[in-house]
């Protein structure tokens, strides 16, 4: 199963007079859901964005199946080990909801009717279906927009999913649906989910909760 390991990690950005990240040290494992809470400015982003491969840390390592990341090809890793689910979905605009989650399958080289195919799948598990599929984002309402993202993060075969505030920008019900979705990801076919959120119903409904405060991480004991 997927890890992934930081080991007295810092973070400091250029310029800058002091260390956003300070000595973090977590180990995040496929077959979980992971929330990373803290208030705003503490270091989520940040964190999010070394775990991504888009930052490298100033000092320590960080780890996936316990290769460290520096002597690895990081576009390969970004590609191929990680993805993205942000708030604000993301979803390209001039594409369909088909076409948003068979793009990165035909970037990577998979034959054009075998990326249709299995994108189609990918969607129709996560209710959207019909003429849902050949609609652009604008046709769709928040909480379908986003199961798009999911699907299009699915269809990547990457095992790590990465998601900042994904519920940030949907009803309570919406919400509910997506997190059910990302824990049977993690619980049902093994994947890492690591969410950053301020949602305090999502850190309880994680197997793990983590909390930063001004760039320090901690677990958080569940009562549960
Ligand atoms: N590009 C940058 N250059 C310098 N400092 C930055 C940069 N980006 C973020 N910071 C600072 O790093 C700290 C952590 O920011 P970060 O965005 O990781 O926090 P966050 O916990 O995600 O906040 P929020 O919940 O508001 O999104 C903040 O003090 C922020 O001002």
């Amino acid at each position: 199963m997927v890890k992934l390991e930081m080991k007295n990690l810092y973070y400091r950005y250029k310029g800058a007079n002091k260390d956003v990240l300070k000595d973090i040290n977590c180990r995040f494992e496929g077959g979980e859901l992971n929330a990373i809470v803290g208030p705003s400015g503490s270091g989520k982003t940040t964190l999010l964005s070394i775990m991504a491969g888009l930052d490298k840390p100033t000092q320590g390592i960080i780890t996936i199946n316990d290769k460290d990341l520096k002597d690895l090809d990081l576009d390969e890793y970004r590609r191929d080990s990680i993805s993205m689910i942000f708030q604000a979905f993301q979803l390209f605009p001039l594409l369909t909801a088909l076409e948003n989650v068979s793009f990165p399958m035909i970037y990577k080289g998979i034959d054009k009717n075998q990326a249709r195919e299995k994108s189609k799948k990918v969607l129709e598990s996560l209710g959207i279906d019909g003429d849902k599929q050949s609609r652009y984002p604008a046709k769709l309402s928040g909480g379908e927009q986003q199961r798009v993202a999911i699907a299009r993060t699915l269809a990547t075969g990457a095992k790590i999913i990465l998601a900042d505030e994904p519920t940030g920008n949907l009803d309570g019900e919406n919400s509910k649906r997506i997190i059910e979705i990302l824990q049977e990801l993690a619980h049902k076919q093994d994947f890492c989910v690591i969410i950053v959120t301020h949602d305090m119903e999502i850190a309880e409904q994680s197997d793990n909760v983590w909390r930063i405060k001004d760039g320090i991480i901690e677990q958080v004991e569940q009562v549960k």
